[in-house]
């Protein structure tokens, strides 16, 4: 299956006052509505997945998963910045003829999320009975639900936040410094920063699980080994494997996206945002997750109206919300019990 693309409205206006020219969104759909046309699933990604939720969420979305494309009209949208279809950093710019790389605006989650509106809009999908996200995909979802109150009927929002932390904005520019030191990216190299992506990626993972987790799938199993320890391997590995799939400009063009995201910019507070919320609420957190720690959680639950709120038991750490998709499930089917026969 291939994307589909959705010309933006030329120019597309940011949050920061820039706009974006000639800019598309790629997205998938699978499934068919319903005559009612009251069973469509919309989900937003995280930092470096693509529309393809099939691929990336298995457990959760495809035959025989909770959602099923047999039930529900799914829908996943590339957000812009990415590297997986929508416009992004490696894109011409019309204004120059070259590609944007560093010099990509800014886009905020408010933008991210206001291209996928545009899109919904175009679709002319009235009613969104589920949208659903994790982490980077968390904060769009909340951030539509605050934007466009009477569209979403249900939100699913797993390990995420009202505002990005100190703690996860520090770890972004550590992961920004190592790839801004390749001299690759300085220059502007078509594949520029490949190196420094390899490193922020193994700096990424650190957040991404936890203690528990590297203890438990990367202690040595020898007591006699000096140098080459299976968690140096592991850090590598997951560095190579990012760079045969991402590209630098984009990476920092959406962690940047991640650290703009504040609920409550310019609508008082993040309490009064979040009081906003009309959708019925399900809000996932995990307990090993060091990088969306359930303290921020819990300071949704306190402010989203009537939230069913729970924690996932998990030693993956953050990265627990892509895969306990049997945990996912289990309050899935608790939360629709009560609406949603399938
Ligand atoms: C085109 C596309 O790929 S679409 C995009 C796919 N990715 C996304 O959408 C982003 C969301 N997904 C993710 O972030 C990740 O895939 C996750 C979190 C779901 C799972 O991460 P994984 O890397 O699969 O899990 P995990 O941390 O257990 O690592 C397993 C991998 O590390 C390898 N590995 C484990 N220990 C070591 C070690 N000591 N040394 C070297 N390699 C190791 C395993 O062999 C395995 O390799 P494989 O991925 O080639 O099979
Ligand atoms: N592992 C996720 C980032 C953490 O939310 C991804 O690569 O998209």
């Amino acid at each position: 299956m291939k994307d589909q693309l959705f010309e933006l409205p030329s120019p597309f206006l940011l949050e920061s006052g820039e706009e974006l020219p000639g800019a598309h969104v790629a997205f998938r759909t699978w499934g068919r509505l319903n005559e009612a046309r009251d069973n469509v699933v919309w989900v937003c990604h995280a930092l470096t997945a693509n529309a393809d939720v099939l691929a990336w969420w298995p457990g959760l979305f495809g035959p025989g998963c909770f959602f099923d494309p047999a039930d529900w009209f799914i829908v996943c949208a590339n957000v812009l910045g990415s590297c997986y279809g929508s416009t992004g950093p490696t894109d011409t710019n019309p204004a120059t003829g070259r590609p944007y790389y560093q010099a990509f605006p800014l886009l905020t989650i408010r933008d991210l999320a206001a291209a996928h509106e545009a899109l919904r809009q175009d679709l002319g999908l009235t009613r969104i009975h589920t949208l659903i996200g994790g982490s980077l995909g968390g904060q769009q979802a909340l951030e539509w639900a605050v934007q466009q109150p009477e569209v979403f009927e249900h939100l699913v929002v797993i390990a995420t936040n009202a505002r990005h932390s100190a703690w996860g904005i520090a770890f972004n520019e550590a992961q920004r410094l190592a790839i801004a030191a390749d001299p690759s990216y300085q220059a502007g190299q078509p594949d520029g920063g490949d190196e420094g992506l390899r490193a922020a990626r193994a700096v990424a993972l650190l957040s991404y699980r936890g203690y528990e987790a590297y203890a438990s799938s990367q202690t040595d199993p020898d007591d006699s080994r000096l140098l080459g320890h299976r968690a140096s391997s592991y850090q590598r590995y997951q560095g190579d494997k990012l760079v045969a799939r991402f590209n630098a400009y984009s990476y920092v063009a959406l962690s940047h996206s991640m650290d703009s995201h504040h609920l409550g910019r310019g609508r008082g507070d993040i309490a009064t945002a979040l009081s906003g919320i009309r959708a019925r609420t399900l809000l996932l957190g995990i307990t090993s997750d060091v990088l969306f720690p359930l303290s921020e959680q819990q300071e949704l639950a306190r402010h989203i109206p009537g939230v069913m709120y729970a924690e996932l038991d998990s030693r993956y750490g953050h990265d627990g919300f892509l895969l306990e998709t049997a945990g996912i499930t289990h309050f899935l089917e608790l939360f629709y019990v009560p609406t949603f026969a399938h």
